[in-house]
Protein backbone atom coordinates (compact mmCIF):
# COMPACT_ATOMS: atom_id res chain seq x y z
CA UNK A 1 0.00 0.00 0.00
CA UNK A 2 1.40 3.06 -1.26
CA UNK A 3 0.06 6.53 0.47
CA UNK A 4 1.43 10.31 -0.23
CA UNK A 5 -0.57 12.94 0.74
CA UNK A 6 0.21 16.85 1.45
CA UNK A 7 -3.11 18.83 3.55
CA UNK A 8 -2.28 21.75 4.87
CA UNK A 9 -4.68 22.91 7.50
CA UNK A 10 -4.06 26.90 9.08
CA UNK A 11 -1.92 25.61 12.09
CA UNK A 12 -0.98 22.00 10.84
CA UNK A 13 0.22 20.25 7.82
CA UNK A 14 -0.08 16.35 7.21
CA UNK A 15 3.15 15.69 5.22
CA UNK A 16 3.63 11.93 4.63
CA UNK A 17 5.09 9.37 2.13
CA UNK A 18 4.66 5.37 3.38
CA UNK A 19 5.26 2.50 1.64
CA UNK A 20 3.11 -0.31 4.31
CA UNK A 21 3.17 -3.19 4.21
CA UNK A 22 0.08 -5.45 2.13
CA UNK A 23 -0.65 -7.54 5.24
CA UNK A 24 -0.70 -7.50 9.40
CA UNK A 25 -1.18 -4.42 11.78
CA UNK A 26 0.05 -1.33 10.99
CA UNK A 27 0.10 0.74 14.30
CA UNK A 28 0.36 4.65 13.94
CA UNK A 29 1.73 6.31 16.81
CA UNK A 30 2.09 9.85 18.23
CA UNK A 31 1.11 12.70 20.02
CA UNK A 32 -2.15 14.34 20.29
CA UNK A 33 -2.47 16.27 17.44
CA UNK A 34 0.31 14.80 15.36
CA UNK A 35 -2.23 13.67 12.16
CA UNK A 36 -3.15 10.36 12.61
CA UNK A 37 -6.47 10.74 12.61
CA UNK A 38 -6.43 13.08 9.51
CA UNK A 39 -3.80 10.67 7.76
CA UNK A 40 -6.78 7.80 8.39
CA UNK A 41 -9.16 10.09 6.65
CA UNK A 42 -7.54 10.98 4.55
CA UNK A 43 -7.07 7.34 3.26
CA UNK A 44 -10.73 6.83 4.02
CA UNK A 45 -11.79 9.89 1.11
CA UNK A 46 -13.10 11.86 4.23
CA UNK A 47 -10.68 14.44 3.43
CA UNK A 48 -9.65 15.50 -0.08
CA UNK A 49 -5.74 16.21 0.50
CA UNK A 50 -4.74 18.38 -2.61
CA UNK A 51 -1.68 16.45 -3.24
CA UNK A 52 -2.46 12.86 -2.95
CA UNK A 53 -1.49 9.47 -3.67
CA UNK A 54 -3.29 6.39 -3.07
CA UNK A 55 -2.61 3.01 -4.32
CA UNK A 56 -3.98 -0.21 -2.01
CA UNK A 57 -3.87 -3.91 -3.53
CA UNK A 58 -2.69 -2.70 -6.74
CA UNK A 59 -5.46 -0.28 -7.65
CA UNK A 60 -5.36 3.16 -7.69
CA UNK A 61 -7.82 5.33 -5.19
CA UNK A 62 -6.15 8.64 -5.60
CA UNK A 63 -3.88 10.50 -7.87
CA UNK A 64 -4.36 14.27 -7.62
CA UNK A 65 -1.54 14.25 -10.68
CA UNK A 66 -4.54 12.52 -13.22
CA UNK A 67 -7.36 14.22 -11.16
CA UNK A 68 -8.15 10.27 -9.53
CA UNK A 69 -10.30 10.59 -6.67
CA UNK A 70 -12.71 7.73 -5.56
CA UNK A 71 -15.30 8.60 -2.89
CA UNK A 72 -15.51 7.19 0.27
CA UNK A 73 -18.31 4.94 -0.60
CA UNK A 74 -16.50 3.46 -3.39
CA UNK A 75 -13.49 2.73 -1.37
CA UNK A 76 -13.14 -0.97 -0.04
CA UNK A 77 -12.59 -0.23 3.09
CA UNK A 78 -13.80 -0.72 7.05
CA UNK A 79 -13.51 2.19 9.53
CA UNK A 80 -13.50 1.32 13.50
CA UNK A 81 -13.73 4.84 15.35
CA UNK A 82 -13.70 5.11 19.39
CA UNK A 83 -17.21 5.02 19.76
CA UNK A 84 -18.86 2.27 18.29
CA UNK A 85 -21.85 4.36 17.05
CA UNK A 86 -24.21 1.57 16.57
CA UNK A 87 -27.91 2.74 14.88
CA UNK A 88 -29.61 2.35 18.53
CA UNK A 89 -33.18 1.06 16.86
CA UNK A 90 -31.40 -1.46 14.98
CA UNK A 91 -30.44 -5.00 16.22
CA UNK A 92 -26.94 -6.29 16.10
CA UNK A 93 -27.55 -8.25 12.42
CA UNK A 94 -29.19 -5.24 11.21
CA UNK A 95 -26.32 -3.10 12.09
CA UNK A 96 -24.16 -5.34 10.02
CA UNK A 97 -26.50 -5.64 7.31
CA UNK A 98 -26.77 -2.08 6.75
CA UNK A 99 -23.23 -1.42 6.84
CA UNK A 100 -22.59 -3.71 3.68
CA UNK A 101 -25.94 -1.60 2.17
CA UNK A 102 -24.12 1.44 1.96
CA UNK A 103 -20.99 0.43 0.08
CA UNK A 104 -21.25 -0.23 -3.28
CA UNK A 105 -18.14 -2.42 -3.66
CA UNK A 106 -19.25 -5.83 -2.51
CA UNK A 107 -17.75 -9.27 -3.81
CA UNK A 108 -18.01 -11.54 -0.34
CA UNK A 109 -21.41 -12.65 -0.09
CA UNK A 110 -19.57 -14.75 3.07
CA UNK A 111 -18.40 -11.35 4.13
CA UNK A 112 -21.10 -11.02 7.09
CA UNK A 113 -20.74 -14.79 8.36
CA UNK A 114 -17.02 -14.64 8.51
CA UNK A 115 -16.77 -11.14 10.38
CA UNK A 116 -19.46 -12.80 12.78
CA UNK A 117 -17.50 -15.65 13.34
CA UNK A 118 -13.88 -13.87 13.83
CA UNK A 119 -15.17 -11.38 16.21
CA UNK A 120 -17.32 -14.41 18.28
CA UNK A 121 -20.60 -12.45 18.34
CA UNK A 122 -22.86 -15.10 16.56
CA UNK A 123 -25.12 -14.95 19.97
CA UNK A 124 -25.61 -11.58 20.06
CA UNK A 125 -26.98 -10.64 16.71
CA UNK A 126 -30.50 -10.64 17.59
CA UNK A 127 -29.78 -8.19 20.41
CA UNK A 128 -30.61 -4.29 20.19
CA UNK A 129 -27.39 -1.87 20.80
CA UNK A 130 -28.44 -0.78 24.06
CA UNK A 131 -28.32 -4.65 25.67
CA UNK A 132 -24.43 -4.66 24.72
CA UNK A 133 -21.39 -4.57 27.33
CA UNK A 134 -19.31 -1.71 25.52
CA UNK A 135 -16.47 -4.27 24.52
CA UNK A 136 -19.32 -5.99 22.61
CA UNK A 137 -20.72 -3.19 21.07
CA UNK A 138 -17.04 -2.62 20.10
CA UNK A 139 -16.98 -5.76 18.87
CA UNK A 140 -19.67 -5.41 16.97
CA UNK A 141 -18.38 -2.25 15.42
CA UNK A 142 -15.22 -4.19 13.97
CA UNK A 143 -17.26 -7.17 12.35
CA UNK A 144 -19.57 -4.82 10.84
CA UNK A 145 -16.65 -2.87 9.65
CA UNK A 146 -14.84 -6.29 8.70
CA UNK A 147 -18.82 -7.83 6.77
CA UNK A 148 -18.13 -5.80 3.80
CA UNK A 149 -14.79 -7.82 2.97
CA UNK A 150 -12.79 -4.56 2.97
CA UNK A 151 -8.92 -4.10 1.38
CA UNK A 152 -7.66 -1.94 4.34
CA UNK A 153 -9.07 -2.02 7.60
CA UNK A 154 -9.01 1.79 9.45
CA UNK A 155 -9.12 1.60 13.11
CA UNK A 156 -8.90 4.67 15.76
CA UNK A 157 -8.50 3.76 18.77
CA UNK A 158 -10.69 1.27 18.80
CA UNK A 159 -10.39 0.64 22.76
CA UNK A 160 -9.64 4.11 23.81
CA UNK A 161 -13.52 4.56 25.24
CA UNK A 162 -12.81 1.12 27.50
CA UNK A 163 -11.86 0.34 30.76
CA UNK A 164 -9.13 -1.98 31.37
CA UNK A 165 -11.36 -4.97 31.53
CA UNK A 166 -12.79 -4.58 28.26
CA UNK A 167 -9.82 -4.00 26.47
CA UNK A 168 -8.27 -7.34 27.83
CA UNK A 169 -11.56 -8.81 26.60
CA UNK A 170 -11.21 -7.28 23.04
CA UNK A 171 -7.46 -7.83 22.78
CA UNK A 172 -7.68 -11.40 21.82
CA UNK A 173 -9.87 -11.16 18.72
CA UNK A 174 -7.45 -8.04 17.85
CA UNK A 175 -4.66 -10.44 18.09
CA UNK A 176 -6.91 -12.87 15.74
CA UNK A 177 -7.60 -10.02 13.33
CA UNK A 178 -3.91 -9.38 13.15
CA UNK A 179 -3.20 -13.21 12.27
CA UNK A 180 -6.15 -14.22 10.52
CA UNK A 181 -6.79 -11.15 8.06
CA UNK A 182 -5.18 -10.93 4.69
CA UNK A 183 -5.50 -7.55 4.14
CA UNK A 184 -3.50 -3.61 5.89
CA UNK A 185 -4.75 -2.65 9.33
CA UNK A 186 -4.10 0.85 10.07
CA UNK A 187 -4.08 0.57 13.86
CA UNK A 188 -3.81 4.64 15.48
CA UNK A 189 -3.30 4.24 19.08
CA UNK A 190 -1.74 6.22 22.36
CA UNK A 191 -0.39 2.95 23.84
CA UNK A 192 2.61 1.72 24.15
CA UNK A 193 0.76 -1.54 25.23
CA UNK A 194 -0.96 -2.06 21.85
CA UNK A 195 1.85 -0.75 19.81
CA UNK A 196 4.39 -4.13 21.19
CA UNK A 197 1.17 -6.57 21.57
CA UNK A 198 -0.73 -6.28 17.55
CA UNK A 199 1.54 -4.34 15.68
CA UNK A 200 4.05 -5.76 13.15
CA UNK A 201 4.72 -2.63 11.56
CA UNK A 202 5.19 0.93 13.32
CA UNK A 203 5.14 4.00 11.91
CA UNK A 204 5.46 7.29 14.22
CA UNK A 205 3.78 10.50 13.21
CA UNK A 206 5.22 14.13 14.95
CA UNK A 207 3.42 17.51 14.10
CA UNK A 208 2.06 16.15 10.40
CA UNK A 209 5.54 14.23 9.21
CA UNK A 210 6.55 10.87 9.87
CA UNK A 211 9.17 10.44 11.95
CA UNK A 212 10.15 6.98 11.93
CA UNK A 213 8.19 3.72 9.86
CA UNK A 214 9.95 0.11 9.75
CA UNK A 215 8.92 -2.91 11.16
CA UNK A 216 8.13 -3.16 14.93
CA UNK A 217 11.44 -4.64 16.30
CA UNK A 218 13.84 -1.72 14.17
CA UNK A 219 11.46 1.14 14.82
CA UNK A 220 10.86 0.77 18.65
CA UNK A 221 14.41 0.71 18.97
CA UNK A 222 15.47 3.53 17.34
CA UNK A 223 16.63 5.73 19.94
CA UNK A 224 15.00 8.77 18.89
CA UNK A 225 11.97 7.25 18.91
CA UNK A 226 9.69 8.49 21.13
CA UNK A 227 8.75 4.91 21.92
CA UNK A 228 12.01 4.53 22.74
CA UNK A 229 12.01 7.12 25.96
CA UNK A 230 10.77 6.64 29.65
CA UNK A 231 9.91 3.66 31.93
CA UNK A 232 7.49 1.95 29.05
CA UNK A 233 10.11 1.66 26.62
CA UNK A 234 10.70 -1.66 25.46
CA UNK A 235 11.26 -4.28 22.64
CA UNK A 236 9.37 -6.99 21.24
CA UNK A 237 11.12 -10.54 20.51
CA UNK A 238 9.98 -13.23 18.33
CA UNK A 239 10.34 -16.14 19.60
CA UNK A 240 9.66 -19.89 19.77
CA UNK A 241 9.27 -22.49 22.67
CA UNK A 242 12.31 -25.11 22.51
CA UNK A 243 11.69 -26.52 26.21
CA UNK A 244 10.32 -26.82 29.33
CA UNK A 245 11.26 -27.55 32.94
CA UNK A 246 8.30 -27.55 35.12
CA UNK A 247 10.10 -28.78 38.47
CA UNK A 248 11.66 -25.35 38.12
CA UNK A 249 8.37 -23.64 36.75
CA UNK A 250 10.15 -22.63 33.63
CA UNK A 251 10.05 -22.89 30.01
CA UNK A 252 12.71 -22.39 27.06
CA UNK A 253 12.60 -20.19 24.16
CA UNK A 254 14.63 -19.58 21.18
CA UNK A 255 15.22 -16.82 18.72
CA UNK A 256 18.29 -15.68 16.87
CA UNK A 257 20.09 -14.11 19.52
CA UNK A 258 20.01 -17.31 21.79
CA UNK A 259 17.60 -18.92 24.09
CA UNK A 260 15.70 -16.91 26.79
CA UNK A 261 14.24 -18.86 30.34
CA UNK A 262 11.26 -17.50 31.07
CA UNK A 263 8.37 -18.16 33.65
CA UNK A 264 6.44 -21.73 32.83
CA UNK A 265 4.13 -21.80 29.75
CA UNK A 266 2.19 -24.65 30.03
CA UNK A 267 -0.37 -23.96 27.31
CA UNK A 268 2.50 -23.45 24.78
CA UNK A 269 3.64 -26.60 23.39
CA UNK A 270 7.25 -27.26 22.28
CA UNK A 271 7.30 -24.96 18.65
CA UNK A 272 4.73 -22.70 19.24
CA UNK A 273 5.88 -18.98 18.61
CA UNK A 274 5.34 -16.65 21.05
CA UNK A 275 5.73 -12.69 21.35
CA UNK A 276 7.48 -11.05 24.25
CA UNK A 277 7.82 -7.78 25.83
CA UNK A 278 11.24 -6.72 27.27
CA UNK A 279 11.24 -3.76 28.94
CA UNK A 280 14.27 -1.65 28.10
CA UNK A 281 14.60 -0.91 32.28
CA UNK A 282 14.97 -4.49 32.85
CA UNK A 283 17.58 -5.20 30.80
CA UNK A 284 21.34 -4.47 32.21
CA UNK A 285 24.84 -4.49 30.63
CA UNK A 286 28.34 -6.60 32.14
CA UNK A 287 31.26 -6.74 29.89
CA UNK A 288 32.43 -10.15 31.12
CA UNK A 289 29.99 -13.56 31.37
CA UNK A 290 29.11 -13.37 34.90
CA UNK A 291 29.77 -16.87 36.08
CA UNK A 292 28.19 -17.18 39.10
CA UNK A 293 25.09 -15.43 39.03
CA UNK A 294 21.30 -15.90 40.00
CA UNK A 295 20.42 -14.39 36.51
CA UNK A 296 19.13 -16.76 33.98
CA UNK A 297 19.13 -15.05 30.90
CA UNK A 298 22.75 -14.03 29.91
CA UNK A 299 23.43 -13.37 25.96
CA UNK A 300 26.42 -11.61 24.02
CA UNK A 301 25.53 -8.59 22.49
CA UNK A 302 26.53 -5.63 20.62
CA UNK A 303 26.36 -2.21 21.11
CA UNK A 304 25.30 -0.37 18.07
CA UNK A 305 23.70 2.92 19.52
CA UNK A 306 23.71 4.81 22.68
CA UNK A 307 21.72 7.92 23.73
CA UNK A 308 22.11 10.09 26.83
CA UNK A 309 18.70 11.64 28.56
CA UNK A 310 18.72 14.41 30.77
CA UNK A 311 17.41 12.64 33.41
CA UNK A 312 20.91 10.80 33.78
CA UNK A 313 20.02 8.03 32.30
CA UNK A 314 21.91 6.18 29.21
CA UNK A 315 19.87 4.07 26.65
CA UNK A 316 21.46 1.68 24.96
CA UNK A 317 20.75 -0.60 21.70
CA UNK A 318 21.96 -3.38 21.15
CA UNK A 319 22.01 -6.00 18.78
CA UNK A 320 21.80 -10.00 19.53
CA UNK A 321 21.81 -12.06 16.13
CA UNK A 322 20.23 -9.38 14.33
CA UNK A 323 17.84 -8.33 16.92
CA UNK A 324 17.62 -5.56 18.17
CA UNK A 325 17.05 -4.80 21.65
CA UNK A 326 16.95 -1.86 24.08
CA UNK A 327 18.42 -1.28 28.06
CA UNK A 328 18.19 1.25 30.01
CA UNK A 329 21.08 1.98 32.29
CA UNK A 330 22.39 5.23 34.66
CA UNK A 331 24.63 7.52 32.86
CA UNK A 332 26.70 6.84 35.59
CA UNK A 333 27.37 3.13 34.95
CA UNK A 334 27.70 4.10 31.01
CA UNK A 335 30.91 5.79 31.76
CA UNK A 336 31.87 3.15 34.46
CA UNK A 337 32.19 0.54 32.30
CA UNK A 338 33.19 2.84 29.59
CA UNK A 339 30.26 1.40 26.90
CA UNK A 340 30.73 2.62 23.40
CA UNK A 341 29.03 1.70 20.20
CA UNK A 342 30.42 -1.18 18.82
CA UNK A 343 31.78 -3.07 21.74
CA UNK A 344 30.94 -6.80 22.61
CA UNK A 345 29.29 -6.93 25.77
CA UNK A 346 26.45 -9.53 27.56
CA UNK A 347 23.05 -8.32 27.95
CA UNK A 348 21.35 -9.59 31.10
CA UNK A 349 17.61 -10.02 30.76
CA UNK A 350 14.74 -10.39 33.56
CA UNK A 351 12.44 -12.77 32.37
CA UNK A 352 9.78 -11.58 30.43
CA UNK A 353 6.39 -10.68 29.56
CA UNK A 354 4.18 -12.62 27.20
CA UNK A 355 1.86 -10.82 24.90
N1 LIG B 1 -10.62 20.32 9.24
C1 LIG B 1 -9.58 20.83 9.93
N2 LIG B 1 -9.32 22.14 9.90
C2 LIG B 1 -8.26 22.67 10.55
N3 LIG B 1 -7.40 21.94 11.29
C3 LIG B 1 -7.62 20.62 11.37
C4 LIG B 1 -8.72 20.00 10.69
N4 LIG B 1 -8.67 18.66 10.95
C5 LIG B 1 -7.60 18.48 11.75
N5 LIG B 1 -6.98 19.63 12.00
C6 LIG B 1 -5.77 19.81 12.83
O1 LIG B 1 -4.85 18.82 12.44
C7 LIG B 1 -4.06 18.43 13.56
C8 LIG B 1 -4.01 16.92 13.63
O2 LIG B 1 -5.24 16.43 14.09
P1 LIG B 1 -5.53 14.87 14.22
O3 LIG B 1 -6.90 14.72 14.75
O4 LIG B 1 -5.20 14.22 12.94
O5 LIG B 1 -4.46 14.42 15.30
P2 LIG B 1 -4.33 13.04 16.07
O6 LIG B 1 -2.89 12.68 16.03
O7 LIG B 1 -5.31 12.06 15.53
O8 LIG B 1 -4.75 13.47 17.54
P3 LIG B 1 -5.48 12.63 18.71
O9 LIG B 1 -4.49 11.61 19.14
O10 LIG B 1 -5.74 13.67 19.76
O11 LIG B 1 -6.74 12.05 18.14
C9 LIG B 1 -4.65 19.11 14.77
O12 LIG B 1 -3.86 20.23 15.08
C10 LIG B 1 -6.02 19.54 14.30
O13 LIG B 1 -6.43 20.70 14.96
Amino acid sequence: MEAQFRLPFPDFTLEVDLQLPAKGVTALFGHSGSGKTTLLRCIAGLECAPQGFLRVNGKLWQDSKQDVFLPTHQRPLGYVFQEASLFPHLNVRKNLEFGRKRVSFLRNPAGLAQAVELLGISHLLERMPDKLSGGERQRVAIARALAVSPQVLLMDEPLAALDLKRKQEILPFLTRLQGELDIPILYVTHSPQEVTQLADHLVVLEAGKVVASGTLEETLTQLDSPLAQGKQAATVLQVTVCGHEPEFHLSQVQFAGGVLSLPYQQAAAVGTALRLRVYARDVSITLQQPEQTSILNVLPATITGMAHDAAGRTMVRLNMGGVPLLSHITRKSASVLGLEKGMQVFAQIKATAIL
